[in-house]
């Protein structure tokens, strides 16, 4: 039995240098995201929220080989087998993904390898995307003839476009990076040897720049994502968040350090 296989699958949170970072570590299956993976994944959330030094999330998978393969098809017959059952794991995995999408900070999925079915959806509920070359890319459902959650239809929607989703899951092909590019679903792909400095480098800078323009920034987008006219209580609530930037610290030194020609020093406040 090798190593890899000793492993228990979970879900590891760390956080060091206001970068949270947050692996998916199950490698024997390509990190496939177990019922207790996900659990974990959304309680890491909780835990962040109460973290005020984190400025960024980096979702990765363990092992180099794969991000998420999807969620873990061997638990499906215990799992899955049941109305109730379906819906238990739906809302479980809904919470997780939706916990990432209420992040108040920026979450990057560092999408090394695999990304398929629930990885699709995962790396799709962050912020950000980037990619390493060998990445491949893939939307199963037709060929394990499981549903998709309209959340998970509409989140791939909002990035790739109507026509691009039907293709996708309609041929449930396999695509690579650039592909992944083209159709938008990642910023950025980089050469596999570059790709954690690259994951690095884009963590430090978002790590630098002022917390509260991006907490504003998130709400505002994550408002104009739901897809529905925006009502008086949600156009406030985001004012608010816009007022803070301007009541902050940060914006003093923001524009002292402009002035002064140095780098910021953010605090948040
Ligand atoms: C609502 C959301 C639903 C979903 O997410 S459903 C799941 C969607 N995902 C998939 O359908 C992907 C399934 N996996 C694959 O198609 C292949 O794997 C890959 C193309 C990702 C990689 O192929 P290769 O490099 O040949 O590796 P390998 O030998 O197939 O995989 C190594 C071990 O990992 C297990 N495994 C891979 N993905 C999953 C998974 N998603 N759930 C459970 N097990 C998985 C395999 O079975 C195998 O296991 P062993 O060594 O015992 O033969």
């Amino acid at each position: 039995m090798s190593s890899e296989e000793n492993t228990m699958p979970q879900v590891a949170l760390t956080i060091e240098n206001g970068i949270a970072r947050i692996l998916i570590d199950h490698p024997e299956r390509h990190n496939a995201m177990t019922f207790g993976m996900w659990q974990q994944l959304a309680q890491h959330f909780e835990t962040i929220a109460q973290a005020p030094e984190v400025r960024v999330v980096v979702l990765s998978g363990a092992g180099g080989r794969a991000f998420v393969s999807g969620a873990d098809i061997s638990e499906f017959e215990h799992l899955r087998d049941s109305a109730e059952q379906v819906q238990r794991y739906e809302d479980t995995a809904q919470l997780a993904l939706n916990a990432i999408a209420a992040c108040e900070r920026p979450v990057i999925a560092a999408i090394e390898g695999i990304c398929m079915g629930g990885g699709l959806g995962l790396a799709g509920a962050a912020d950000l995307r980037y990619a390493n070359r060998s990445a491949r890319f893939r939307m199963p459902a037709a060929r394990l003839g499981v549903g998709y959650s309209l959340h998970g239809v509409q989140r791939l929607v909002q990035l790739i476009g109507q026509a691009n989703t039907a293709d996708i899951f309609y041929t449930a092909r396999i695509f690579d990076a650039p592909e992944a590019l083209r159709l938008n679903f990642i910023h950025a792909f980089h050469e596999d040897g570059e790709f954690h400095a690259a994951i690095e480098r884009v963590a430090a800078t978002i790590a630098g720049n002022a917390p509260l323009p991006i907490r504003a920034a998130k709400l505002a987008l994550r408002t104009l994502s739901a897809g529905h006219a925006i009502d008086a209580a949600a156009a406030h609530a985001i004012e608010h968040a816009v007022q803070a930037c301007f009541d902050s610290a940060d914006y003093r030194e923001g524009r002292s350090a402009f002035l002064e020609k140095r780098p910021p020093a953010f605090k948040g406040q």
